[in-house]
């Protein structure tokens, strides 16, 4: 990793320098570059105050030579090794800067943000509700990184204090404290944090394959084979995550899983699937340690929901002095539990091509979830083997003391490929499941869509995000069920890690659900239809009134489900 020109560095807004091992804790300037991250997690040591530049866009542009061969050796991430300086290094980054401008085709310019004069943007790879995600690459060393610009949460306006914008500095610095202790082949690392009066930036190593959901859309599922390949490198990640850092992830799902890429060989004997689609595209021959359907290492990012369970310096539950009780432990197999089930909703789906939870009614979503009813719909299920579907079982099991851990995952014969029997979990449906899906489809008049993605990814990840967190809640449910009454639990999470929410404030892997909701333009009202109501017969509707507060969900354009959707299929009217 390389830092080159960009240490670890913050100013506030009066230029003051802070502390980057405590966020809140000023230090003298003496603290100056920076090295890399080691395991230990502790980050450079340096401060840098952003200061307004005088010209945003590297003028170095201009040295641009085509012909340019640069005589010194390129590192495997594309940048130049660190050593080589003076202008022939100068002019050979700048002539990768230009080839990475070039390569991004699509001409368009990106806001200059302040404190981000060592980069140059050259794409945007996503964006959340406080956010962008860009890709650039850095005018020093010529490293192509992804920067997630946060915007930060301004002062209340006195005269309209509801309109206040933007994410609130301790859920980013809980984000960045989670990220700086990680560091794992598999794991989306932190290079550099940045903060300027407006935003926060992360500088991240760049997945430059994007989100696994897309091929997932791509592909309409992905081959036992490739599954396989994407199951087994999350789950090295998350037992680093849960054994090695005491961390639970809390929100693993396809958009969230990142991947480099590999070169695309077609398949050279096509095999299809019952109930597949003619046209269904070509996952490509599979390369085992390498990956297929050009995904290759598989990368794990976004910490926004993360927490911390236990340090992972003195290996005991964190902050509790020696105080461990049953309950404590509880709460940490609980938390790590839930990223069980998130897995196992992740092979699901990559197995089969749509979600296993799925209801247009969220009362009636957050039961099946909470009830563990999802089933292996015929016949795109027909085909995937007992193994997969024994261990989808093990992890979509309702109660979290006997759902599979992150061992037992990994010893599982699906996943080791041994010839070993496998058995079903004690509450996994029966093997052929037809048509659960009873529920009418609203949809939105073409002028309604409400995000700028393409309907059916829009609705489908929406279906992801409602059922991780309807999970979520059931769990944190249980947990502060668990945790009533008892005294010495109340400053529990406060001691645990300063981050980390206290009980009963707001949690913004419960609020996720309220998140995706409004963006959907979906409200848990009394008026929302539930299966029960909606007559099966019923013809999607268009929704013209705009006081309807409904569960609208547009699956009529949703890829994955056209895709699966074969007019006349044996089942599976959905
Ligand atoms: N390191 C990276 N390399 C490539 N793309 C990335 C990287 N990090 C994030 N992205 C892209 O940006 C998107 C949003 O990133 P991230 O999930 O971290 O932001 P967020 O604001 O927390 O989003 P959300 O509101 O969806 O949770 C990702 O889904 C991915 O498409």
């Amino acid at each position: 990793m390389i830092f080159g020109k960009n240490p670890f560095r913050k100013s506030n807004n009066a230029g003051e320098k802070l502390n980057p091992q405590n966020m809140n804790t000023p230090v003298s300037d003496t603290g100056k570059r920076g090295r890399a991250l080691g395991s230990s997690g502790n980050f450079p040591s340096a401060t840098k105050q952003t200061s307004k530049p005088e010209t945003r866009l590297p003028t170095r542009r201009a040295h641009f030579d085509e012909n340019f061969t640069p005589s010194f050796q390129v590192e495997p991430n594309g940048s130049r090794k660190k050593e080589e300086t003076g202008a022939e290094y100068e002019r050979a980054i700048q002539a990768m800067i230009e080839k990475a401008i070039a390569e991004e085709s699509s001409g368009q310019r990106y806001p200059l943000y302040e404190g981000l004069e060592d980069y140059t943007l050259l794409s945007k790879t996503g964006d959340g509700a406080f956010s962008n995600v860009y890709k650039a690459i850095n005018n020093t060393t010529g490293e192509k990184v992804a920067i997630k610009a946060v915007q930060r949460a301004q002062p209340v306006d006195p005269i309209n204090p509801g309109r206040r914008q933007g994410c609130e500095s301790h859920n980013i610095l809980k984000e960045i404290q989670l990220m700086r202790r990680v560091q794992h082949p598999n794991i989306i690392q932190l290079l550099d944090f940045i903060q300027t009066p407006e935003n926060f930036f992360l500088v991240l190593e760049l997945a430059e394959g994007g989100e696994l959901f897309h091929q997932i859309v791509r592909f309409t599922y992905f081959s036992e084979e490739l599954a396989r390949h994407v199951i087994l490198q999350t789950a090295h990640a998350i037992r680093y995550l849960h054994e090695d850092c005491g961390i639970v992830h809390r929100d693993i799902k396809p958009e969230n899983l990142l991947f480099d890429p590999i070169d695309f060989i077609p398949s050279k004997i096509r095999k299809y699937r019952a109930g597949d689609d003619p046209d269904k595209a070509d996952e490509g021959e599979f390369r085992p340690g390498v990956g297929g359907g050009t995904i290759g290492r598989i990368r794990l990012a976004d910490f926004g929901l993360s927490k911390v369970i236990w340090d992972s310096h003195t290996q005991t539950p964190c902050g509790t002095m020696g105080y461990t009780a049953p309950e404590i432990v509880r709460d940490g197999r609980y938390s790590k539990s839930v990223d069980m089930w998130a897995l196992g909703c992740v092979l699901y789906t990559v197995l089969c091509g749509f979600p296993p939870f799925y209801d247009e009614s969220i009362s009636s979503l957050t039961n099946k979830v909470a009830h563990g009813q999802y089933t292996f719909l015929s016949p795109w299920w027909d085909d995937i083997s007992k193994g997969a579907k024994d261990l989808v079982s093990h992890l979509l099991t309702v109660d979290p003391d006997s759902r599979y851990d992150i061992h037992q995952l990994l010893a599982h014969p699906w996943i080791t490929q041994s010839e070993e029997p496998t058995f079903p979990a004690s509450d996994a449906p029966p093997m052929k499941s037809e048509s659960p899906f009873s529920y009418d489809v609203a949809t939105f008049a073409d002028d309604e869509i409400p995000s700028a993605r393409t309907p059916g990814v829009n609705s489908l990840r929406e279906i992801f995000n409602i059922s991780y967190a309807a999970h979520r809640m059931e769990q944190e449910r249980l947990r502060k069920r668990l945790y009533r009454g008892n005294q010495g639990m109340a400053n529990f999470y406060g001691n645990m890690n300063d981050l980390i929410e206290e009980e009963g404030e707001y949690d913004p892997a419960t609020s996720n659900v309220e998140h995706a909701l409004k963006r959907i333009n979906i409200a848990n009202s009394p008026n929302s239809r539930s299966p029960n109501t909606a007559s099966p017969q019923q013809k999607p509707k268009k929704q013209h009134d705009s006081g309807f507060k409904g569960f609208q969900l547009n699956l009529s354009n949703a890829t994955l489900y056209n895709r699966r959707h074969k007019p006349g299929a044996s089942t599976g009217d959905f």
